[in-house]
């Protein structure tokens, strides 16, 4: 199936550039324009746009993605529908596992635009000893594992040899996109446009087959371009134009299909890429389940680093809480049911589960439970599921399905405005604690580790944490939500969650919620009424027996 494309010219795409520098946050107000214009074009071709991108419903950051900005023909830009089933970053684990069209895979992922404008190249360049020197650009390696590609090998070297690389450089890596996992970095200088790198492609076996490479781009703009392999008559080049601070993602598999280059061109000035790959560890470790731990190289804080998995501290599980709330959230199941012996699909979750009727969401092939755990923050969710006396008689073999929405009280804690702007519906946000975003983020996944390691059989799905009013909180849930949806990714036991239509069960394709299914009594309630509980009951037992 073809994915459904918008093109946007590139002219457009530099007027919507030259009225958003003005602003503050360019990134956000570029990746709206867009996603605007994108709105526009899709109404105008007049299908509904059903299943394309929903602004404000995912986070700003990863508009780009959702909206797969491309490099069509020409210099005009495709922004295509994230709703193809044969890739897109939605869909990026199913287009593995899918047979390949090749002519559907993109030549790369993901473009942000100035990310990092901060970054300094000649600091970095102060900071990096170039070990090798190409004749036509010089080279530095870090990371554990040595790197052989065609043409050269790179040995082993510390990160910490390149302290602006690791003090400033992989922090700041981290934060914005705690998701990206990796753990070997080039850095590549070209003096100036007589430096280059020809065509060809990272597609060495040692690179995991579902990472992304990621680059980083500092100093004067040089047009990466990439080309079909073998030359296809009816793709011509496509130039992605690399600014300072602009970032890159390339999908390992796209390699298979891609080549690209750094040609030469009249450029007086330098600039530098830093390119971030995920190599495999060793032959035991299979790849789609390293520990983004293990393959995180920075020692500061961050989504894989700041805390040890709980999954690996099992011996600790925290505070033995009895919870005293269980009782009064327990499913209405007597002792009979959790101990039968069909298999079970467990609903864990805040106050959000706590109306689900596990009687209505079993069937006589599942027995369903529900676990609600009223106020819970994600790493207290974990806590008092491990501490349950009802979880004790479940024999962890007969669960095979678990459905996990947690988070939602971690929202105002990751907010670092006071508490009464929270509500406020337009309240402009920027106020993301990225470090307490990711303290949730790493509970949410310690806690789905735990969840495997216990029902090792049970697939996992993690739910969207529900979309509120104010807009600060929306950006928070938005990266929470862009995280989890990134562990489908990188683990194969957790699953997506969504059916297609996911992302509109509670919000419009503004990206708004739908007010219909949420209380109304206190501003911005998080709670579901009636009409919401039955839609996400709906859709929860849709999902537990059809997908
Ligand atoms: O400098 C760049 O952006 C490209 C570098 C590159 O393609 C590579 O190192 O494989
Ligand atoms: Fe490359």
């Amino acid at each position: 199936m073809l994915p459904m494309q918008c093109v946007v010219k590139s002219s457009e795409i530099d007027s919507l550039k030259s009225l958003c520098a003005s602003k503050t946050s360019k990134i956000y107000q570029l990746e709206r324009q867009i996603a605007l214009l994108l709105k526009e074009k899709v109404a105008a071709r007049g299908d509904g746009g059903e299943g394309d991108v929903s602004y404000d419903s995912v986070s700003p950051s990863m508009l780009m993605s959702y909206a797969n900005v491309c490099c069509g023909t020409s210099d005009d830009i495709l922004l295509s529908g994230s709703t193809s089933k044969c890739y897109g970053t939605d869909n990026h684990s199913e287009a593995v596992h899918q047979s390949r069209d090749d002519s559907l895979i993109r030549p790369f992922e993901m473009y942000n635009p100035g990310v990092f404008c901060q970054l300094s190249l000649d600091e970095l360049d102060a900071s990096t000893a170039y070990s090798q020197n190409f004749s036509s650009r010089s080279v530095a390696y870090y990371g554990d594992i040595p790197y052989s590609y065609t043409g050269g090998e790179h040995q082993a070297n510390s990160i910490s040899a390149n302290p602006y690389l690791e003090k400033v450089v992989i922090p700041a890596v981290t934060a914005i996109y705690p998701w990206f996992c990796f753990n070997s970095i080039m850095v590549a200088k070209y003096i100036n446009g007589s430096q280059s790198i020809p065509f060809h492609s990272d597609n060495e076996p040692s690179i995991v087959s579902q990472s992304s490479i990621m680059t980083i781009s500092l100093g004067t703009t040089r047009n990466l371009i990439f080309q079909p392999k073998g030359g296809d008559p009816y793709m011509s080049e496509s130039a992605v134009p690399l600014g300072h601070g602009d970032v890159l993602f390339m999908s390992r598999f796209s390699q298979d299909v891609y080549e690209h280059s750094v040609p030469k061109d009249f450029s007086k000035n330098t600039r530098i890429s830093i390119t971030f790959r995920k190599l495999i560890v060793s032959n035991n470790c299979r790849s789609m389940e390293i520990n983004a731990e293990s393959c995180n190289m920075s020692s500061q804080p961050s989504l894989t680093s700041s805390q040890p998995p709980i999954s690996q501290q099992r011996e600790n599980p925290g505070p033995p809480q009895s919870d005293s709330k269980n009782s009064s959230s327990a499913p209405k199941l007597g002792l009979n049911n959790v101990t039968s012996t069909l298999s079970k699909t467990l609903y864990i979750s805040s106050s959000m589960f706590s109306h689900l009727d596990s009687k209505k969401l079993s069937s006589k092939t599942q027995e369903a439970l529900v676990f609600s755990y009223p106020g819970a923050t994600a790493k207290n969710m974990h806590y008092r599921f491990r501490a349950d006396s009802r979880v004790k008689e479940i024999s962890p073999g007969s669960v095979d399905k678990i459905f996990l929405l947690c988070g939602t009280n971690d929202v105002d804690n990751i907010i670092n405005s006071p508490k009464q702007l929270r509500n406020k519906v337009l309240y402009q946000s920027e106020q993301c604690n990225m470090e307490r975003l990711a303290n949730t983020c790493s509970e949410i996944e310690d806690f789905a580790h735990y969840l495997h390691g216990w029902a090792s059989s049970a697939e996992i799905r993690i739910l969207k944490v529900l979309p509120r009013e104010s807009k600060a909180r929306n950006e928070v849930i938005n990266k929470i939500n862009f995280y989890t949806k990134g562990l489908v990714d990188r683990f194969n036991w957790v699953k997506p969650c969504q059916i297609v239509k996911d992302r509109f069960l509670f919000a419009n394709d503004l990206g708004y919620r739908k007010s219909a299914f949420f209380k109304t009594d206190g501003d911005d309630n998080v709670h579901l009424n009636k009409l919401g509980t039955a839609r996400l009951a709906n859709h929860l037992k849709f999902t537990a027996h059809n997908c």
